[in-house]
């Protein structure tokens, strides 16, 4: 036995799953005590490092949620935003530190995130790398500087797999800029654009979304105005970036008080 914090990762098999499995177990600061998959995954009741295809490190892998998450200390989750809401139900019952990675909620899912906050720790960003987040503060100083003669647009490139868009990153970067300039983002975002639009409209800020091949994740915030642009760009060629920050989080959350946190407070990257 040993007193180091016992993790759990949900979405085991998955793209970052395998990350964050191999990355909590190289870590001396935790230990890897169960791994999660939805019901009927083929994986369920193997031995997940012989299920990654290297040796045994004796953790199974299970589909029931309730007897994994009230053994943990922490849950790190990246899986898919239904998933996330009953992890979190049983995150919070259990008083558990919940890392939620799962991009694509919608208004609704958040609110209910923002309850289970009020019992447990809640450390959610939709990207968990240090880059990123030091882009966001960028974008809003970027955008608190320049009026709307600038353009603001964001464009982000992923994988042929991906599920959700705008990314939850392309959207992290919006509402940053959205913050910079002092308006909600739910007021100026354009999204999907297609057909006869119309011109676009001054102060909006627009989403354009690329999926193709293995693309880990690519986010350029552009500032285009008459005769300047700027481009602040973000690429990703790793998903260690975001298991790093995960485990990170996962640290940072062991005995703070219930709420709900990003990587901003994780990283220490905010404003005084
Ligand atoms: N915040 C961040 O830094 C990052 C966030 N993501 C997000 O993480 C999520 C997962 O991404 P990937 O790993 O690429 O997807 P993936 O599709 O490879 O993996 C998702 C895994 O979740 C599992 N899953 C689904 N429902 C489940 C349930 N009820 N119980 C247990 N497991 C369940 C699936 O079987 C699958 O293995 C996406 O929302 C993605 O946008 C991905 C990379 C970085
Ligand atoms: O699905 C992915 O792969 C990624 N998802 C996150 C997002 O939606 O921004 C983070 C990263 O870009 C990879």
């Amino acid at each position: 036995m040993t007193d180091l914090p016992g993790i759990v990762i949900t979405g085991a098999s998955g793209r970052m799953g395998r990350m964050l499995a191999r990355t909590v177990q190289d870590s001396p600061r935790a230990r890897l005590i169960g791994a999660l998959e939805r019901p009927g995954h083929p994986w369920t009741g193997q031995d997940l490092g012989t299920a990654m295809g290297g040796a045994e490190i004796g953790v199974t892998v299970t589909d029931d949620p309730l007897e994994v998450i009230a053994r943990a200390q922490v849950v790190i989750d990246f899986t898919a935003p239904a998933a996330t809401l009953e992890f979190a139900t049983l995150a919070a019952q259990a008083r558990v530190v919940h890392v939620i990675g799962t991009t694509g909620f919608n208004a609704a899912d958040l609110k209910k995130l923002e309850a289970a906050a009020r019992h447990a720790v809640i450390v959610r960003a939709g990207n968990m790398s240090l880059g990123v987040n030091l882009l966001t503060q960028l974008t809003k100083r970027v955008a608190a500087a320049l009026d709307e003669d600038f353009d603001i647009e964001i464009v982000e490139a992923h994988h042929n797999q991906k599920v959700d868009a705008p990314s939850g990153t392309a959207l992290m970067l919006g509402e940053a800029a959205a913050e910079g300039r002092g308006v909600a983002l739910e007021n100026v975002s354009d999204r999907g654009r297609d057909g006869i639009t119309g011109k676009r409209e001054r102060g909006h800020i627009g989403f354009s979304a690329i999926r193709g091949g293995d693309i880990v994740g690519e986010h350029d915030v552009i500032f285009a105005a008459a005769g300047e642009r700027i481009v602040l760009r973000h690429i990703a060629t790793d998903r260690a970036i975001f298991a790093r920050g995960a485990l990170r989080a996962a640290l940072w959350g062991l005995g703070r008080k219930p709420g709900s946190y990003d990587m901003i407070d994780v990283l220490g990257l905010g404003e005084n």
